[in-house]
């Protein structure tokens, strides 16, 4: 529990577990075990070709969408923001978990585990004691005397069941006799911090878009402009939808899913801006407040995605006017991935609906 306690990482809890299960497998020390999951997850996970090999993945549940939505009778109110969150969901749990994740004997594991991760998101974004406080005994008792460790702990158990049900199928013999293509709970069971993520990105896309009719237009002009006589945008079209890209870099500025990042903690004393950060210290990087800084941006507060067009500016990390997905050593590792996913979602929705 101490471990959950001290790295409020949603991946950590995961991690956590696959460790309990394969002790031998990582070193004793957190570092190297950290080191070792990272170098695993980015092996799998950032490699154009592994990101290229689940494109299957994206185009399979887009086009389920696309139906789903051109199926609902006209007039008649469709709720986007659950169909993105089942989007993506279906294609981060069949790029983690395999093709068995959309499979119907699955439902209910997976409508309880939606659920467990919105309550998870939750409690990693409200406020807790010890947070403020790392080391302190005091803040621990607060958190426990507030429920906040009681509710810690019920989510902890009910993930953990969750990706013990998750490592069971995937060592049924069938399974493994089937020959089934490898996907990465064989190298690693952890996602779940990219489902929300990216599902909330693109809700926010979509609201974006709908209260700006002169951005939405435009963007649908340059997508049917680009893209013709085809049922579906595919991933070879997305290149040329420079338009496309800035409005995702305008939502990452104004809103960033992880408005704090990851809270990370100093390892030495050092010096920032005149002030002396001691070792030690619990660091917050409110990304949010830079993201609608007058000081960096002109008219931070409106959505205007041309204001990239002669700015250099990108969202990988070495801009750090512009870091949604952090930046160095543990810059998040699904960038490919969620930039991929994101595309391709708003670019179809963009072609085939008004
Ligand atoms: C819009 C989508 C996403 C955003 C904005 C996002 C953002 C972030 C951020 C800010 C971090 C912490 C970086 C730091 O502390 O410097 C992180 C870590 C991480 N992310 Fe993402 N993420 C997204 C999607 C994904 C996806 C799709 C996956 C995988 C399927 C993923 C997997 C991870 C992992 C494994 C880490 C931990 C890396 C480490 O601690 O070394 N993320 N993400």
């Amino acid at each position: 529990m101490a471990r959950w306690c001290r790295c409020s990482s949603a991946l950590s809890v995961r991690w956590w577990s696959i460790r309990r299960r394969r002790p031998r497998m990582f070193s004793a020390r957190t570092t190297d075990y950290w080191r070792e999951m990272r170098k695993l997850f980015v092996v799998e996970l950032t490699s154009v070709s592994r990101v290229h090999s689940f494109a299957y993945a994206r185009a399979a549940e887009v086009a389920r969408l696309v139906d789903t939505l051109a199926a609902s009778p006209p007039g008649i109110p469709v709720d986007l923001s659950c169909a993105l969150y089942q989007l993506l969901d279906g294609i981060i749990g069949t790029v983690a978990f395999g093709k068995v994740y959309g499979a119907a004997q699955w439902s209910p594991e997976r409508a309880v585990f939606q659920d467990v991760l919105s309550e998870l998101l939750l409690v990693l974004g409200s406020f807790s004691f010890e947070d403020f406080f790392p080391s302190s005994a005091l803040a621990r008792w607060a958190d426990a005397l507030a429920g906040v460790e009681r509710r810690r702990r019920r989510i902890f158990r009910q993930v953990d069941g969750f990706l013990d049900s998750v490592i069971d199928k995937h060592l049924e013999p069938e399974r493994l006799s089937a020959g089934v293509q490898e996907d990465m709970v064989d190298a690693l069971n952890t996602f779940a911090g990219g489902i929300d993520t990216t599902a909330i990105t693109a809700i926010w896309i979509m609201s974006e878009l709908t209260r700006n009719p002169r951005v939405m237009q435009k963007a649908q002009a340059e997508v049917r402009n680009t893209v013709k006589n085809k049922p579906l945008v595919d991933e070879e079209d997305i290149q040329n939808l420079k338009y496309l890209e800035m409005i995702i870099k305008e939502n990452f500025r104004l809103h960033p899913p992880w408005t704090l990042l990851v809270p990370r903690q100093t390892m030495q004393p050092c010096l920032i801006g005149g002030y002396n950060v001691p070792s030690g210290t619990r660091v917050f990087i409110n990304i949010w407040a830079m993201g609608r800084d007058p000081m960096i941006w002109d008219n931070p507060e409106e959505f205007y995605p041309e204001r990239f067009e002669d700015r250099n500016i990108d969202f990988r990390g070495s801009h750090f006017e512009l870091v949604p997905f952090g930046s160095g050593r543990r810059i998040c590792p699904g960038i490919a991935m969620a930039v991929a996913s994101l595309e391709l979602v708003v670019a179809n929705l963009l072609y085939c609906f008004d």
